[in-house]
């Protein structure tokens, strides 16, 4: 087992040949998953396989337009408790992702072994570290503490509704039970959107892909395009992998795919058993925390900001882990003090508002 200044260890086989391929830097990843098998394959036979797709049964058929519509509306309401990046992530040690085939490990494993990854690759890219400390935070939907969304509203890959549902899509035969895939409304290729529309405009299915992205864009996040692109857009694999949908696709998404493209590299062959060592990485995401906070002690608006920054600085960050938050049925709001890009800062709000049972309902 070799390691790296990053923290990342490599992973040698018993045969002491490292059978392992190189990306655009350092970064190497293995030529099977965890379980032995190819990255993402959802029919090979392995201990996660039944359970995984059981997992887009059930999300499939309840993945419909009218239900997302729902579910923006109410958790974007971005109300109730407060707290820090960093808790968030900690949050996520109680999550594990059953969509996914490949990695059975805590859910901030994840984030961490994806940002160390293209750390490594692309080390004066900050912006892309921090998108990919948070692209996954929206996990926390499925925490106790956050109302705990059932698995198939939180996680999997995600796809538009409101349209004809790809082929390409994992697991497509479930759509037949989906009341759209016989609404002619929503059925057509098109279906309510026009071509070449933008992204931006296309409700996708809903889960923590784009709960993160109202959360970022609700704060008035200074994150690049690129950056909101990808945590709306990571989980699209039919779009990203497959190229379906591209006719609903305008410029500026066009340019910021070529960033989606860079960071799917690393947020799926990085998912390993290898976990991070988080204390040796810890400082380096939080110093970009502080870099944010002395940019506020900066700024002329000192005051106001200062007094923010009190709040979440890295201490009292680590103080808040101990706050007990309402029990269910919740509103909750999070407030981060975020993501120093070096002059981009950036305030974290999440919302829960009731149980999944009363939307859905
Ligand atoms: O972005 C990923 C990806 O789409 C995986 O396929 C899915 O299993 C995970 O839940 C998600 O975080
Ligand atoms: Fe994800
Ligand atoms: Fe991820």
């Amino acid at each position: 087992m070799g390691e790296n200044k990053t923290g990342i260890e490599v992973e040698e086989k018993s045969s002491g040949k490292e059978e392992l391929l190189v990306l655009d830097g350092g970064f190497v990843v293995p030529d099977a998953n965890a379980f032995g098998h190819n990255f993402r394959d959802y029919d090979a036979e392995s201990e996660r396989q039944a359970g995984v797709e059981t997992f887009y049964k059930i999300n499939h058929i309840n993945q419909t337009h009218d239900f997302v519509k729902r579910m923006r509306e109410e958790y974007g309401k971005l109300d109730k408790v407060e707290m820090s990046l960093w808790e968030c992530c900690e949050l996520l040690n109680d999550v594990i992702d059953e969509s996914d085939p490949d990695l059975d490990e805590p859910q901030i494993e994840h984030l961490l072994q994806t940002a160390e990854a293209i750390r490594q690759d692309y080390p004066n890219e900050d912006w892309l570290h921090l998108t990919a400390l948070i692209h996954d935070l929206g996990k926390v939907l499925h925490h106790p503490k956050f109302g705990e969304l059932p698995q198939w509203a939180v996680v999997g890959d995600t796809f538009p509704v409101g349209c004809a549902f790809d082929e390409s899509i994992v697991h497509h035969k479930y759509f037949k039970e989906n009341p759209d895939h016989s609404n002619p409304a929503y059925n057509t290729k098109f279906g309510v959107y026009k071509e070449c529309c933008g992204l931006d405009n296309v409700l996708m299915s809903w889960g923590h892909d784009d709960y993160m992205y109202l959360v970022a864009k609700e704060n008035k996040s200074t994150l690049p395009s690129a950056g909101l692109f990808v945590i709306r857009y990571h989980s699209f694999y039919a779009l990203h992998r497959a190229g379906a949908y591209k006719y609903l696709m305008n410029k500026e998404d066009e340019e910021n795919m070529k960033w989606l493209k860079i960071f799917n590299k690393y947020d799926l062959y990085s998912k390993s058993k290898v976990r991070i060592d988080v204390e040796k990485v810890k400082p380096y995401y939080l110093s970009l925390i502080h870099k944010n906070g002395n940019k506020q002690h900066e700024d002329s608006r000192g005051d106001i900001l200062d007094h923010r920054f009190r709040v979440f600085s890295c201490t009292d960050a680590m103080q808040c882990c101990s706050t007990d938050f309402p029990r269910n049925p919740i509103t909750i709001r999070l407030r981060n003090a975020l993501l120093a890009i070096v002059a981009h800062r950036m305030y974290l709000l999440a919302a829960i508002v009731r149980p999944v049972s009363a939307l859905i309902s």
